[in-house]
């Protein structure tokens, strides 16, 4: 007892000091912030007054010193303004500190040294600027992923210098809040997960949590590792992986000055702007920029310039759509889009689209050859060796631009003897010398414009185009794939492409066969310096994706999180990584397994995996609610009146977040219709902006990476979930329940349940 009254007095003095300290550096910042701020104004004031006079003529050659002179204030102008950015950050974060200074202490004793140190780990680190000590560690500093990976007794941590050894003495937890310690505890295993499980029992929060207080020794390794280029994590549902996807890029950016990551070099990859906003304060909230996160369709509309593509989301709902209303596709029309989607996505098609790349001076360019002043200064056959004989590294669009210029040489070193003729025919007639000057310059241009236009028929490219003649004539496709295994379907999915080739817009999947014909045609340089790509939901994306990330960046390293029993509208297994892994064939490359799951209750998690195969594991973290059950209504009236009682009694347990999860975004609607003038409900649709605060219908495909505190499976019956596909989305469905999971049907109950 004295001991613990000795902690406790010790543990709550230690943070008055820290807190001191923390409030002297705040005070500090915020006036050196100030004076800042006015020198800006100052500064700014001078500059204007300065050179205002003489900015009228800056753009004169004459006026160059006035040009030097407007730099020499700009910048310490600018520096100061990055002076002063920099504070408000550190303001920020000594505002957090001054809140919840820390909630870890190790004390590690250094091997070879007598005593031990206590290590204090916050959310960001102080220091004493006179005695140099850390006060507090960053969660992402070296020594920090002791606490994470090791319990009392021998330990070690990666340093820069190299490996650190020596023993843990003390692995302490705290709950601070508002400046005030609420209460701490020295941790063993088992302390550790009932403070975890306390943690998960609360409800979801509208928006994703940082974890950083509970970081698992698996997903520690993940989001600390610095040696692989290509880092793949296959995780269960609710394993982790995009709060270790988020916290990964918070290390990233925080790396030592030299490997340091600025939030314009890494990029994520997100499934929709849902999720994007779902994910978006995780890095502020880790004091860190928010990082430019990406959906693929975008990618899609950037490459191409074209605002008229099929989103992933329509294209799912087209698939999952029953067959009786408009935006479903017919049975045979639904086969032969999935069928398409696969071949489209496949590695197979990837190897076609090269061969046909490489194919196209063959047989695709219209050389042709090039006349000036009557005679061939171009001739086609040598236009087109040269292209076959170019360096090959060179993207086909550099070789034929490099062509164009070379013809253009050539012209133009014949050009001054032409002038020279129409010199003379003007000499010959100056009765109106400055219309025949004008007469010859436009001549000329014209005459420029003309042979341009002829060079560029085979030098300029319409990726489109090519891409519809692909399709247009089967022999010619049939010649390309010579050796491969095309599926049986070839046939169908040629008809079934030139015929929507014809008509407005484009199919996601010939999209997406597009951005990978452009990008290996023309390039695409915008991404070029990006330093590191986090692809969150891996399993929505096939190899034809990942080969378009691999042309777009190609510097990057990759992080690559997904769960092959996720997928939506098609099946995979774990030859997907392999595939993943040939791709980037990046010099070193990991496979990571995450399987226990934090989100769901232990119940939830067994009755989701009767939709896996039984020789998949669900690990779940121990946490207990109640067993979910499935209700039978005897029509659509019953139904809703079920779905009411059940989301009234969700509500008086206290759970906030309520999703009533359909199959489609067509099946939401209608019970939509149905639910919304007896209840506070809203339908989720992709591009909503939205707080998962309430009552929600959302369709199983955009409910992918949420979650909820209860989950209503809205129409659990035979016609909506059948198949194997089905199976995949009822996982999906099931998973996103953090407490609370019950399903209901109408007619004949489906037989997955
Ligand atoms: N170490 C942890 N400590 C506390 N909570 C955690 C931890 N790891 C994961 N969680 C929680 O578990 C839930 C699921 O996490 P997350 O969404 O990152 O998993 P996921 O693997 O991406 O899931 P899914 O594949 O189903 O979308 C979240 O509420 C997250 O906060």
């Amino acid at each position: 007892m004295e001991r613990d009254r000795l902690d406790q007095d010790f543990e709550i003095r230690r943070l008055e000091q820290v807190l001191a300290l923390a409030r002297e550096q705040l005070d500090c910042a915020l006036q050196k912030s100030e004076e800042n701020k006015d020198a800006i104004i100052a500064a700014k004031l001078d500059m204007w007054e300065d050179t205002s006079r003489s900015i009228s003529g800056l753009w004169n050659m004459d006026n160059f010193h006035e040009l030097v002179e407007l730099s020499q204030y700009a910048n310490p102008v600018s520096e100061r303004v990055s002076d002063y950015e920099r504070d408000a950050a550190k303001i920020l974060a000594l505002k957090r500190l001054l809140y919840s200074p820390y909630f870890a202490r190790i004390d590690f004793q250094f091997a070879g040294e007598e005593a031990f140190e206590n290590i204090y780990i916050g959310r960001s680190s102080l220091q004493d600027g006179l005695t140099r000590e850390m006060v507090v560690y960053d969660w992402r500093s070296p020594i920090a992923s002791v606490f994470y990976r090791f319990g009392p007794g021998k330990a070690f941590y990666e340093s820069p210098g190299g490996k650190i050894t020596g023993e843990v003495h003390l692995k302490r937890q705290y709950e601070i809040k508002d400046g005030k310690l609420q209460y701490f505890f020295d941790a063993d295993i088992q302390i550790i997960d009932e403070f975890l499980r306390e943690l998960l029992s609360q409800n979801a929060s509208p928006k994703m949590k940082t974890i950083v207080e509970t970081i698992q020794k698996d997903q520690d390794m993940v989001i600390r590792d610095l040696e692989t280029d290509l880092l793949m994590v296959q995780g269960a549902a609710g394993s982790g992986k995009t709060s270790v996807a988020l916290h990964r890029a918070a290390y990233l950016m925080y790396q030592g000055l030299a490997a340091k990551l600025a939030s314009n070099e890494i990029v994520i990859i997100s499934p929709n702007t849902l999720f994007e906003q779902y994910i978006a304060n995780v890095l502020p909230e880790l004091g860190e920029k928010n990082v430019h996160s990406l959906v693929f369709e975008e990618i899609f509309g950037k490459v191409l310039q074209t605002g008229s593509i099929q989103s992933r989301n329509q294209y799912w709902e087209g698939l999952l759509s029953p067959g009786q209303n408009d935006r479903a596709l017919s049975y045979n029309d639904k086969k032969l889009a999935k069928r398409s989607m696969a071949f489209k996505g496949s590695g197979l098609f990837a190897e076609i689209l090269r061969r046909f790349i490489k194919d196209l001076p063959y047989r695709w360019l219209p050389f042709a050859d090039i006349y000036y002043d009557g005679k061939v200064v171009a001739d086609r056959q040598l236009l087109k060796a040269k292209i076959l004989k170019g360096d090959q590294e060179f993207l086909l669009s550099v070789r034929l631009k490099q062509l164009e210029a070379s013809i253009l040489q050539i012209v133009h070193e014949l050009r001054p003897s032409r002038q020279e003729k129409l010199k003379k025919f003007i000499q010959a007639k100056p009765e109106h010398e400055f219309e025949w000057k004008e007469v010859a310059r436009r001549l000329s241009i014209l005459e420029s414009t003309a042979l341009l236009k002829k060079i560029r028929r085979f030098t300029e490219l319409d990726c489109q185009e090519l891409y519809r003649k692909l399709f247009s004539d089967k022999s010619y496709f049939y010649h390309l794939a010579e050796g491969l295994e095309l599926p049986d379907c070839m046939e169908e999915i040629l008809d079934f492409t030139r015929e929507n080739l014809q008509k407005d817009g484009l199919l996601y999947d010939d999209a997406l066969a597009l951005t990978f014909l452009h990008i290996h045609i023309k390039g695409y340089t915008a991404y070029r310096d990006i330093k590191q790509v986090v692809v969150d939901e891996a399993q929505d994306y096939d190899p034809l994706h990942f080969e378009i990330l691999h042309g777009l960046f190609p510097k990057a390293h990759y992080t690559i999180l997904g769960d092959i029993h996720q997928t939506i509208g098609k099946q995979e297994d774990s030859a997907r990584y392999e595939q993943i892994g040939k791709i980037f064939a990046k010099p070193k490359s990991t496979l990571v397994t995450l399987d226990k799951s934090f989100r769901s209750t232990k119940e939830i998690l067994t009755y989701s995996a009767r939709f896996l195969d039984q020789s998949v594991k669900l690990h779940p973290f121990g946490r207990s609610g109640d067993t979910p059950a499935v209700f039978a209504a005897s029509n659509r009236a019953a139904l809703t009146t079920l779905l009411l009682a059940e989301m009234n009694t969700c509500r008086e347990m206290g759970y906030q977040s309520i999703g009533l999860i359909c199959k489609t975004e067509y099946d939401a609607l209608a019970l939509y219709e149905q639910l919304k003038d007896q209840s506070d409900i809203q339908l989720l649709k992709g591009d909503v902006q939205f707080d998962l605060n309430g009552v929600f219908l959302i369709p199983v495909y955009l409910a992918k990476g949420l979650e909820f505190d209860a989950v209503l499976i809205c129409e659990a019956d035979q016609g909506h979930y059948h198949s194997t596909d089905d199976q995949n989305l009822l996982y999906v469905a099931c998973t996103r329940a953090l407490h609370r999971l019950n399903l209901f049907y109408t007619g004949e109950i489906s037989p997955l349940l």
